[in-house]
């Protein structure tokens, strides 16, 4: 396990979709306000205490769960037949190369998502245990858990491994709501809601003090969705995400080597253009250049460098002093995302791995995206999840929703340097969320630059 260097980060959402000033109630704003604010708090004393992400979003989920406010477990929304099926998953990262591999809990499959389930109090938890569960450790040797290496799986089937894990069952009864039943009620005689709640999933994503990430997603899906309909809860990279990359980078200059603080792609403090991946590139150009001169074939002979993600350069030859050689920086980044709002548009468009990919794959770039900015570019407004939707726009329903994320990165020297080892120098969390529909429930604790604890609770852009 690495030391416990990280602050903690949270962020919860309790849905998006047509929520208006107009239309949201003082009452109903108190309550979603306090469940939201005492979920918050909890979690986040979980994770001061030293709990893993991952226990820490599944503690979080859990609570909303059984919160009738809130679109998931008892509270969820029906079906065109007036049935409930629910959906949820979990997915964990690291920001430690080794950690997520070895030794964080459910670093083996990484991901996993259940649907079509009925009667399980927790399916958060019944996500958290096919994550965990995967019938082999992780040098591949079977063991007895009763699990397998699936990453989804789907009722009644599921149900089953839920009996035999132990899992809490309750009766239709305790799912069934007024609200949600009149709901249902309306949707069937065509009649429009005043505020579309339905779209009421929650999620929640944390950053442990070990540089654990983890996302944990619940719902019942969309009201009076056809019986047997798979939403983007359950599917990975469609409403959730958890990933880590390495963008290692060369800093070279004359007098020996550069720093680049991390900055999660403010561009405010953007590091100078001597400093950027992109000049570390142009420098392995330039030496392989020397070095291999017209061996080098053509394309690569005269090619400025490439703008786009490379492997890790080769480290340059011996005939370099070493105080010449640059320094090696692995930047590692781990990011987890958790979406709400129209589930189809969300698979449609894989709406939070493209998210990741944006950010992956800028990087090393001179100009990587922050995680804030890939969040506004699929759910902001005007972003990928909106423009799916077409002429469609504003009428169905189609492309409307937001995503929350964190978004974690730890520097690291790796070779000659006089700290090589010396663990990652950024502690902090970053929280992100964007959306493009009229207001998402929201919750967030991450520190500021200062070291100061900021802790909300929003659902529109502007306080209620
Ligand atoms: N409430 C939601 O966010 C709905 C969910 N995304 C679904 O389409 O199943």
């Amino acid at each position: 396990m690495p030391s416990p260097t990280f602050k903690p980060a949270l962020i919860l959402h309790g849905g998006a979709g047509g929520i208006h000033r107009s239309t949201l109630p003082p009452s109903l704003y108190a309550a979603y306000h306090a469940s939201l604010l005492s979920y918050l708090r909890s979690t986040d004393e979980l994770l001061k205490q030293g709990a893993t992400a991952l226990d820490a979003a599944v503690h979080a989920v859990s609570l909303m769960e059984d919160d009738e406010l809130f679109n998931c477990g008892r509270g969820s929304v029906f079906t065109t037949a007036g049935t409930i099926e629910m959906e949820a998953s979990v997915m964990v990262t690291s920001v430690h190369p080794e950690h997520i591999q070895e030794e964080q809990p459910g670093g083996i499959k990484r991901g996993a998502g259940v649907m079509g389930v009925k009667n399980v109090r927790h399916p958060i938890q019944l996500a958290r245990e096919s994550l965990l569960r995967t019938g082999y450790d992780v040098d591949g040797i079977p063991n007895s858990d009763g699990g397998n290496m699936h990453s989804q799986t789907v009722g009644p089937f599921v149900e089953e491994l839920a009996r035999d894990w132990g899992l809490e069952f309750m009766p239709d009864e305790w799912f069934w709501t007024q609200r949600r039943w009149d709901e249902h009620l309306r949707g069937l005689r065509g009649e429009k809601e005043a505020i579309t709640m339905s779209q009421g999933t929650v999620g929640c994503v944390c950053l442990d003090q070990w540089g654990g990430l983890a996302v944990a997603t619940s719902t019942g899906g969309l009201t009076n969705k056809t019986p047997g309909r798979i939403g983007d809860t359950p599917t990975l990279g469609a409403g959730f995400w958890a990933e880590a990359f390495d963008s290692d980078y060369q800093v070279a200059t004359e007098a020996g080597m550069a720093y680049r603080p991390c900055d999660f792609g403010n561009r405010s403090r953007e590091a100078s253009p001597t400093t950027t991946a992109a000049a570390a590139s142009r420098w392995y150009l330039a030496e392989a250049q020397s070095l291999f001169g017209d061996c080098l074939p053509s394309f690569l002979r005269d090619a400025p460098p490439p703008a786009y993600y490379t492997a890790r350069p080769v480290p340059p030859s011996s005939s370099y002093s070493a105080e010449k050689q640059p320094a090696v920086r692995t930047r590692r980044k781990a990011i987890a995302m958790s979406g709400t709002g129209n589930g189809d548009s969300f698979l449609r468009t894989a709406a939070v791995r493209s998210a990741a990919a944006m950010l992956r794959f800028s990087a090393p770039s001179s100009s990587p995206m922050s995680l804030a900015e890939a969040v506004t570019a699929v759910a902001g407004p005007g972003g990928e999840l909106q423009r799916s939707a077409g002429r469609r726009w504003g009428k169905t329903g189609e492309g409307m929703g937001g995503i929350i994320g964190i978004e974690a990165e730890a520097e690291q020297d790796i070779a000659h340097s006089s700290t090589a080892g010396a663990g990652p120098r950024c502690r902090r969390g970053k929280v992100v969320f964007d959306f493009n529909c009229g207001g998402m429930w929201r919750a967030w604790k991450e520190e500021d630059e200062n070291g100061e604890e900021i802790e909300r609770v929003m659902v529109f852009r502007d306080e209620y």
